[in-house]
């Protein structure tokens, strides 16, 4: 395999740029953080300007996380240089390549096709546009992403955040008249993601796929010294960080994978190169919140055979894994170390489901978090066979089981039942394990299945609405959005309508690959 690397080699449009505009403290500035790898990982290029940008969304809690004033995040400089129309101070904008499995098959060569990393913050965060034009890597692509895709990209990051998820942030989305090609004509956006870094599990396999061990060992060291220094201590795995390191990333995914499931996110799209090495939720493409619990769900219409179903997620996350493994193997040297470092996933996963399904349910706490013991399997199982049985509002059946325990009335409970018996026996498991209702511990249960069990969660049709709102130049509904995702657990008074049931036209919206 041959590396792309000479930016010259595939060249892109010209890019006229304005001068780097010198602020004030609270704007954003930035330095060269992945770029100390050497430039066989990446390219340095400029975003392409789009036309006319206006402001989409904006986050003043990124904003925060960067130490960026809400006053710079909403000035007309940082509209254009987060459209890529203007470079910031301090960045040397750049594509990384990667490679990657899609679908189960090696795809060889990818690449950062559409998102440009401007650099890093003092605070070691990367700032990335996604859908600033062609790179070395676009294989064929514009380069752009459409308003549409952007506005979920934006707003689900921020909900995953809300939600206690490792994800990507956003810090904005900002759109132009720009028209983009898809299936019908659209119109260009660009979102301004924020994470410690956007390094794949494909950045790994492509050095390892190309035989280039020195690149290899400098990206797992680059990854342990500013992520996972702890790899580097003790005798674990007789020493061999790089063994940790597999571990570790098992670890993290193993435990995103645990929060997926229990709040019914599907991401839609787990390639190689959609896995973070910070096991973050990575790549807002098809994903979809369940609504009707259906374990099989397939949330990317692209996706005929199953393959990334709600219900497969935790071994998809495995299966990645082991690719990960086995690019990491020239550095581990040795077979048996990496699946030992593997293993850890299996017992990691279980675990943390149980101990996020323990906290829907309101168990008592062991330790940090309530968990669920070996004997509440059965009550778990149950539950999850009486919601698929009716394919019960997954996100509506918690917070109802929440508030009744409260109010001491499961009515509500049972009326998401067309046949309440279905789901009778199970509420009496359900008493039974919390001692009978009601006691003074059920206050401790009902707070901690309060904040397990979110009121709003991102809904596809929710997320429609916005969209089409914004297409007519309405943001109202992309802030009023983001302002209920960033604390899902609360009340929100009013805003009701957010957390009903999903209209009979969600389940004809359909989400590709397309974006
Ligand atoms: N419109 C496009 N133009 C150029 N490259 C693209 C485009 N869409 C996708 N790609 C590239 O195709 C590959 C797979 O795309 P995928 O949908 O997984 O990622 P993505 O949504 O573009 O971005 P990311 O993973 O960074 O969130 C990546 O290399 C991506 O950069
Ligand atoms: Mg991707």
């Amino acid at each position: 395999m041959t590396l792309s690397t000479d930016a010259a080699a595939v060249a892109s449009e010209p890019t006229p740029f304005s001068d780097t505009h010198r602020g004030a403290s609270g704007d954003l500035r930035l330095h060269d953080g992945f770029a100390a790898l050497g430039p066989t990982f990446f390219t340095r290029l400029r975003p392409t300007p789009l036309p006319a940008p206006y402001w989409v969304g904006r986050s003043n809690a990124t904003a925060h996380l960067l130490g960026v004033s809400p006053e710079w995040l909403a000035s007309g400089h940082a509209l254009e240089a987060l459209t890529g129309n203007m470079l910031l101070p301090g960045s040397d904008p750049l594509a990384s390549v990667y490679s990657g499995h899609q679908f189960g098959v090696w795809a060889g060569q990818l690449g950062d096709g559409r998102a440009i990393l401007l650099g890093e913050t003092e605070g070691g965060f990367e700032v990335q546009l996604k859908g600033a034009g062609r790179t070395p890597y676009s294989r064929g692509g514009d380069g752009r992403a459409v308003l549409r895709s952007s506005i979920r990209e934006f707003l689900c990051s921020e909900a995953m955040h809300g939600l206690g998820i490792p994800t990507t942030r956003a810090l904005s989305v900002t759109g132009s008249d720009q028209p983009v090609r898809r299936e019908t004509l659209e119109t260009a956006a660009v979102v301004t993601r924020v994470a410690p870094s956007f390094i794949r599990f494909g950045h790994f396999e492509h050095f390892a796929a190309a035989e280039r061990i020195d690149e290899l060992r400098a990206l797992a060291d680059h990854v342990i010294d500013r992520h996972y220094p702890t790899c580097r201590d003790g005798e674990r795995f007789r020493g061999n960080a790089y063994a940790a390191l597999l571990e570790a990333v098992s670890e993290r995914t193993a435990t995103l994978l645990a929060q997926w499931q229990a709040v019914g996110f599907c991401h839609g799209v787990m390639n190689t190169d959609n896995m973070s090495i910070l096991g973050l939720t990575i790549d807002y493409g098809p994903f979809q919140f369940l609504d009707g619990f259906d374990p099989g769900h397939i949330c990317n219409h692209s996706d005929t055979g199953g393959r990334y179903a709600f219900n497969q997620q935790p071994n998809v996350a495995y299966w990645n894994l082991f690719c990960l493994g086995q690019a990491l193997l020239p550095l581990i040297g040795d077979q048996e170390l990496a699946m030992a470092a593997l293993a850890s996933y299996k017992t990691v996963f279980p675990r943390e489901f149980d101990a996020r399904m323990g906290a829907k349910l309101g168990l008592p706490k062991t330790g940090k978090v309530a968990a669920a013991a070996e004997t509440d399997r059965p009550l778990i199982d149950g539950v999850l066979r009486a919601l698929a049985a009716e394919r019960t509002d997954w996100t509506i059946f918690w917070r109802r089981l929440s508030e009744a325990v409260v109010a001491v009335d499961f009515e509500p409970v049972r009326d998401l039942f067309i046949d309440p018996a279905g789901i009778d026996g199970w509420l009496e498991a359900f008493a039974t394990r919390h001692a009978g209702l009601p006691t003074e511990a059920m206050h401790a249960a009902a707070a901690t299945m309060h904040a397990a069990n979110p009121k709003f969660v991102f809904r596809n049709h929710l997320g429609q609405e916005a969209i089409e709102k914004a297409q007519q130049k309405d943001f109202s509904g992309v802030a009023t959005l983001l302002d209920l995702l960033e604390s899902p657990f609360e009340e929100h008074a009013g805003l009701e309508a957010y957390a009903g049931f999903p209209p009979d036209w969600a389940s004809t919206i359909e989400i590709s690959c397309s974006s």
